[in-house]
């Protein structure tokens, strides 16, 4: 069963969110609140958390993740990652989301923004004015209605940044190796190919690309120098990928007009650095990385990743997780239900045939055969995880185990366990449900004689009845099990259920629930499984019932259509004695309580 933790998942926010997405969390989780925390600080409470919360401030580096000993996902409320460690999340199973949307607006606006006040000297005109003198001259600024706008990435906040300079009468071209020509073509933006040519016909020239290993350091002396003489620049997406010494020294040569820049290398710039020299400079125009800093996006980026943070902690699929394998919305949508189906699956499986009493032998090769409408989804990857998950889960502590779509793969290598995952098109294979995922777990023997997860059986069609086989169905969000084994289900995996094997003979429900009754288990619903005509065993291997009143574990010889399987959810756990006890019963074959 799971090893819960008592408390409720602990959220940590080490920098100014807005209140709207933490007002989301409060209800189900502890969130902490603590701005200014110093490296050691956070790596001292670190690990404590479930959910870290950061804009770009915080540095989540390699020592904080591997310190982090809770933490299932390190949320980005924001666009850029890269204060955040994401290859060693990777490793660790710890989930990195971010907001890819929520700010463009914002950060557009700022880059649009940064351009005229550079381009009409606002700031320097702003500030002698304040300062008492009135100096019209000095302050004449240029025009940006017919310049050139020369961009440097042309994704989302390129693109709305070369809208929003059409809008302003500018001519607009881009550099972006991945950018569409069409969508290019319809906001009238000119694609080059080369960064010479780029950078040759700027009047004002912005970057908005991540940090990365090409763009590191992408603009420098080299690059400077092929601008016009008085070309303005702007930096609105990251420092570093600037050079600031050839900025600087650009500057100060009178080579560029001027330079707006709103991002640094090391945020706050050291004192005697060269950003800090840039700040200083009366031709840059300069504010403390405020793209994102509006009301708008900051409630858009901080909604975006506490919802995020609640799906994940409920064990759902993030819809923007940095690194996990890609999955389209429309898919999203159709998956996000049979996800939490094939979890429950996996973690029947294991109680139900792996740890329950004398079911201990462990069975490490599966087949799970998608049937009906599920079976046209090619990215099942959040499926195979909820396997790893439900397998794995009842058997490890929730806090020693962190199971999801980054690492899944990883983790069922390290435990040996193979999947081999079918996709089966037969309509008669999954009958009167749209959609139908079946777990089969292979017999050892069998299992050994194979490789790994290579796909026979590739017609999806289900094997025999010795193998330990659930099936399940999604009835709207609902995760319902259709097969148990032998027996013909229909019933909510969900809460603590008790299954109990027996002869489908009269007093039965009486017996389990006097029994039940005795230790204070409130029976909350009950469900009776027959064994599916067409999956008994040949009637020639029946054996008769037990006259002498003593139950045993079913063999293939004793299994017959008059047995069945009756499921009580049941309000708390059982203790064994109890299931023991039930299974000594007459007629009653076996008992186990799994919790879903
Ligand atoms: N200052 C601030 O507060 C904010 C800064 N940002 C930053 O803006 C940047 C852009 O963000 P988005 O537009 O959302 O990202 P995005 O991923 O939508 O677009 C980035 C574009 O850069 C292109 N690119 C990558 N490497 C390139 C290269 N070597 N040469 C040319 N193009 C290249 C990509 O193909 C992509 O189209 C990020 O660094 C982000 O962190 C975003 C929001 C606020
Ligand atoms: O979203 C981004 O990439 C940003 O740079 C915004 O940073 P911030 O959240 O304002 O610290």
């Amino acid at each position: 069963m799971p090893l819960l933790r008592a408390s409720r998942p602990k959220v940590l926010v080490p920098e100014k969110l807005s209140p709207d997405g933490l007002a989301l969390l409060r209800s189900s989780l502890d969130v902490h609140e603590r701005k200014g925390l110093s490296a050691d600080e956070l790596l001292q409470i670190i690990p404590d958390y479930d959910a870290l919360l950061v804009r770009s401030e915080t540095k989540v580096t390699a020592t904080v993740l591997r310190a982090a000993k809770n933490l299932k996902v390190v949320a980005r409320a924001g666009v850029g990652v890269d204060n955040v460690d994401v290859e060693e999340a990777t490793k660790l199973g710890i989930v990195v989301v971010n907001s890819p949307s929520g700010n463009i607006g914002a950060a557009a606006e700022h880059t649009i923004a940064l351009m005229m006040s550079m381009a009409r000297k606002i700031p320097e005109s702003c500030a002698s004015l304040k300062d008492g003198k009135w100096e019209r001259s000095k302050f004449v600024g240029v025009e940006v209605k017919g310049k050139t706008l020369s961009i440097i990435g042309l994704g989302k906040v390129g693109l709305t940044v070369a809208r929003l300079a059409k809008g302003l009468g500018m001519n607009v071209n881009a550099l972006d190796p991945y950018a569409s020509p069409a969508v290019a073509a319809s906001a009238s933006v000119a694609l080059v190919s080369s960064l010479p040519e780029l950078l040759a016909s700027a009047d004002f020239l912005t970057i908005h690309t991540p940090l990365i290993a090409s763009t590191r350091g992408m603009i420098a002396e080299a690059e400077l120098a092929q601008l016009k003489p008085g070309a303005r620049v702007l930096n609105v997406a990251r420092g570093g990928t600037f050079d600031e010494d050839a900025l600087l020294a650009a500057l100060e040569s009178g080579h560029l007009s001027g330079a707006a820049i709103d991002v640094f290398t090391s945020e706050p710039p050291a004192p005697d650095s060269s950003a800090a020299r840039l700040i200083a400079h009366p031709r840059a125009v300069v504010t403390p990385h405020l793209g994102a800093s509006t009301v708008e996006a900051q409630e858009n980026v901080s909604v975006d990743v506490c919802e995020q943070v609640l799906e994940i902690l409920q064990g759902s699929l993030p819809r923007s997780a940095v690194n996990a394998p890609l999955i389209l919305p429309e898919e999203y949508k159709k998956l996000q239900p049979f996800v939490r189906l094939v979890e429950k699956l996996g973690s029947l499986y294991t109680q139900h045939y792996a740890t329950s009493p004398g079911g201990a032998m462990a069975r490490n090769t599966f087949d799970l055969i998608y049937q009906g409408e599920l079976a046209s989804i090619n990215n099942t990857k959040p499926l195979f995880a909820a396997l790893i998950k439900g397998l794995l889960s009842p058997i490890s502590s929730m806090e020693g185990l962190n199971i999801n779509i980054v690492n899944a793969e990883l983790v069922a290598r390290e435990r040996g366990i193979f999947v081999s995952e079918q996709h089966s098109r037969d309509p008669s294979d999954h009958s009167s449900y749209s959609s139908l995922v079946t777990l089969v777990a292979r017999p050892p023997s069998r299992a050994s004689s194979r490789a790994p997860a290579s796909d026979d059986n590739s017609t999806g069609s289900i094997p025999d009845q010795h193998q330990r086989i659930i099936s399940g169905t999604c009835s709207g969000d609902r995760p319902l099990i259709t097969r148990l084994g032998r027996f013909e289900a229909s019933f909510e995996p969900q809460g603590t259920l008790l299954i109990c094997e027996n002869y489908n003979s009269p007093g039965k429900i009486g017996v389990v629930g006097n029994i039940l009754g005795q230790e204070g288990v409130n029976i909350n619903f009950m469900a009776v499984a027959p064994v599916s005509p067409k999956l008994a065993v040949n009637e020639s291997l029946k054996e008769p019932f037990p006259t002498d009143g003593s139950s045993q574990e079913p063999t293939a010889k004793s299994q017959s259509l008059n047995e069945a399987l009756m499921i009580l959810g049941i309000d708390r756990g059982v203790p064994a004695h109890v299931t023991a006890a039930l299974a000594k019963e007459t007629g009653i074959l076996s008992a186990c309580a799994v919790t879903l």
